[in-house]
């Protein structure tokens, strides 16, 4: 049995007061929390992911970092402050000045009922190519980029980020049951959807209190 490829997974997390614009109307002013919320429950489910030995999450919010180390994480802060492509590139590269061989694959910071055996399954799929990536629940965008052993890590995301990836020349990986990768959530459609899939303790939390205050 050959031995499973290692990874460290980057999440990069916005500064909450300017994320999740879409899920306004929907949550009010839990809009920030519920951000925080969804990074936290990623956060915690990478790293529950057995082939995940380091997450870096890549952040300028002082309280997303605090659980985040809480659960495990190392934190980077957004020293580029150019937006999500470059802040990724940064969480590869602290990933590789310690390991140069890391492989290296990035997670949205929005998927509050990611599954850890499902995590699992896509990595066991993204380490058969240099470079690979997961589109998410719309078929538009992306949820997760991978980028193996020596692979230059150049992340295309914002707006069409499927097809930018597949020009790219990264491999989409196609697999069934893995409805928990995908379901990134920038609505509220998104998050009942995300709710029926079974979302993360903090985001659960959170969508109680929002029931009470219904
Ligand atoms: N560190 C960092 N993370 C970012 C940045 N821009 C987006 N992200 C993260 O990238 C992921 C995808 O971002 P979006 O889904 O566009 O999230 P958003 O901007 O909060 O959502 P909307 O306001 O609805 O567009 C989320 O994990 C965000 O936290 C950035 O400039 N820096
Ligand atoms: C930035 C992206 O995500 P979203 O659709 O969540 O804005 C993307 O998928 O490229």
């Amino acid at each position: 049995m050959t031995t499973p490829q290692l990874w460290t997974v980057v999440i990069p997390v916005k500064r909450p007061e300017h994320a999740k614009t879409r899920l306004a109307d929907a949550v009010g002013e839990l809009r920030p929390r519920f951000a925080r919320a969804f990074a936290a429950d990623t956060v915690r489910a990478a790293l529950d992911c057995p082939p995940v030995t380091r997450v870096i999450v890549v952040t300028d919010d002082a309280a997303a970092a605090d659980e985040a180390r809480s659960l495990g994480a190392e934190v980077v802060a957004d020293a580029p402050d150019a937006g999500l492509n470059a802040a990724l590139r940064h969480g590869a590269e602290a990933a590789r000045s310690v390991a140069g061989d890391a492989a290296v694959a990035s997670l949205s910071a929005d998927l509050p009922a990611l599954r850890p055996a499902e995590l699992e399954r896509v990595l066991a799929a993204a380490a058969q190519h240099p470079l690979s990536f997961v589109a998410d629940a719309a078929g538009i965008g992306t949820t997760l980029y991978a980028a193996g052993p020596g692979v230059p890590f150049e992340p295309a995301f914002g707006g069409r980020s499927r097809a930018a990836h597949r020009l790219a020349g990264a491999v989409e990986l196609e697999l069934g049951g893995i409805p928990s990768v995908r379901r990134d959530v920038d609505t509220a459609v998104d998050l009942w959807d995300a709710r029926r899939l079974g979302v993360g303790p903090r985001t659960a939390a959170l969508l109680a209190e929002l029931d009470v205050a219904l």
